[in-house]
């Protein structure tokens, strides 16, 4: 005979439970369950959710299970009741991505589980087969991998960060992973291929979830206004890797940057991966409380450049490739040159050129054509040559720092680039003498009228001077329109 109450016994549990676990996960998960009943030896308990149930299971059966021993007896029993019917909750979990996963047949709002196994109610209560990590929807986009994420100067730090992240997620000492640049340059690509890469290797064992700031932020608002906020609190402590894009949408939302900064102190304490993402520098956020501020800069904090015309350029290539579109290197060139400023604009170049190919139906695009067909989006600045655009291109090629040629240097290699940028400057542009003079340093357009002579006359005498100008003058028609 069992004189005890149920919350008398539950109270006792509690007791005990308190002693096991940390303060912070009592608080989570055992304050806010009831003692329902006890009858005989049976105590029921009453959880918030099917999926509160389940993580009882999941990480505490062993304890609940001799802690009823000690208060109930060797006979002691424990059922759950769960509060809401799962038909409901299922629609209400869908708006903040609560895992799911197949129910086990069940009387309607409650579930016996614990010590004995119930035919017809749950098959079998024990183990329950990756609960969470198998029915999280990762969110990722399977075209965002590191196969496709092309390396490159601007980008070099942050790509091997990523690549050990995913090799050792949680482990490693950049925790979190803070990657910030300017739109376009792929930062979403970077982070998602992290989470990708992780999936690809660990399967079930990560829970990797990718959200944006702007999904998190009105998840948390829908989540506060169904009284749901602490189950959208638990879900995000559940993920071992957590990636937000775009953290500076959080700027000014105090509330939802209080509940981010719990969130990230459980996982970061517990070992979980986190990586973020910001088109600016964490101190250059504004509105961000400063511990947030602080630690987004724990780990590392890598940025992303504006790709070098190397990059630009495998990029493309890939890119074509990636969408089934052959363009010859002349073409590819002509784009690397003219698309400068981001990656986004190289693939929107690379699609016009694919619809127009497809709705003309040519097989294969020329230059002609390809510069035709972009004119629109080639930055005006870039369809006439400038002086500047000259000088940097013939510094480009010849490996030698732009502001050396507009200096009062008279070494030999450097003579010759700029009388060699000189005289295209004068066959290129429409500038005068005068002005080109002044483009170079201020000179006179005596000295330029030297430099044109002097080119002419290599050209006429050396082959290779006459090799090397007719590759930079085609060049410089490639690359522009
Ligand atoms: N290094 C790279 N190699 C291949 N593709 C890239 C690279 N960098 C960016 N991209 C591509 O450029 C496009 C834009 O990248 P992404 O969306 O990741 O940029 P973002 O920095 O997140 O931009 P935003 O801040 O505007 O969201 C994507 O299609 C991506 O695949």
């Amino acid at each position: 005979m069992n004189k005890l109450t149920a919350e008398a016994a539950w109270n006792e549990c509690l007791e005990i439970v308190q002693d096991n676990i940390s303060h912070q996960k009592f608080k989570s998960w055992f304050e806010p369950i009831k003692p329902v009943k006890l009858e005989e030896e049976t105590l029921t308990i009453q959880v918030p959710s099917q999926f509160w149930y389940e993580w009882l299971e999941e990480h505490y059966y062993n304890m609940l299970r001799s802690t009823i021993a000690k208060v109930l007896g060797k006979e002691g029993k424990l059922e759950y009741s769960v509060l809401v019917e799962r038909s409901e909750r299922l629609e209400d979990n869908r708006s903040i991505r609560l895992p799911q996963r197949p129910m086990p047949p069940q009387k309607p709002q409650e579930m016996n589980t614990f010590t004995e196994y119930h035919p017809g109610k749950i098959e079998n209560p024990f183990v329950i087969p990756g609960i969470r990590k198998t029915n999280i929807d990762s969110n990722l986009n399977g075209n965002y991998v590191f196969e496709r994420y092309i390396e490159g100067d601007c980008n070099r730090l942050a790509r091997s960060a990523a690549m050990a992240i995913a090799d050792n997620p949680g482990k490693n000492s950049f925790n979190p992973l803070f990657v910030y640049g300017g739109t376009g340059l792929g930062k979403t690509h970077l982070i998602q291929s992290i989470g990708n890469k992780i999936k690809q290797q660990f399967g079930d064992e990560q829970a990797v979830l990718y959200v944006s700031s702007e999904s998190f932020t009105n998840e948390f608002v829908q989540a506060i206004r169904n009284n749901r906020a602490s189950e959208f609190s638990i879900f995000y402590r559940n993920i071992d890797v957590l990636i937000v894009d775009d953290i500076q949408f959080f700027s000014g939302k105090e509330k939802t940057q209080e509940e981010f900064f719990h969130i990230f102190n459980a996982l970061h304490q517990d070992g979980k991966q986190i990586i973020l993402s910001s088109d600016r520098a964490p101190k250059d956020i504004p509105d961000i409380e400063e511990r947030l501020i602080s630690r987004f800069s724990w780990g590392l904090s890598a940025d992303l450049q504006i790709p070098e015309f190397e990059t630009r350029y495998a990029i493309l290539e890939r890119k074509a490739v990636d969408n089934g579109i052959t363009l010859n290197p002349e073409i590819i060139e002509f784009i690397a040159y003219n698309f400068k400023s981001n990656v986004r604009d190289l693939e929107g170049a690379i699609i016009k050129l694919l619809a127009t190919a497809s709705l003309k139906h040519v097989d294969e695009i020329d230059l002609p054509m390809a510069k035709n067909v972009l004119k629109d989006m080639v930055k005006s600045s870039n369809s006439q040559i400038s002086i500047e655009f000259i000088q940097n291109y013939v510094c480009e090629y010849f490996g030698i720092d732009t502001n050396k040629v507009r200096e009062k240097t008279r070494k030999q290699e450097i003579v010759e680039a700029r009388q060699i940028a000189m005289y295209l400057a004068k066959k290129f542009t429409k500038s005068s003498l005068k002005t080109i003079g002044l483009q170079f340093g201020g000179r006179d357009h005596s000295t330029v009228i030297h430099a044109i002579s002097t080119v002419e006359e290599r050209l006429s005498t050396s082959p290779k001077h006459e090799r090397i100008l007719k590759e930079l003058e085609q060049k410089i028609e490639v690359a522009t329109l």
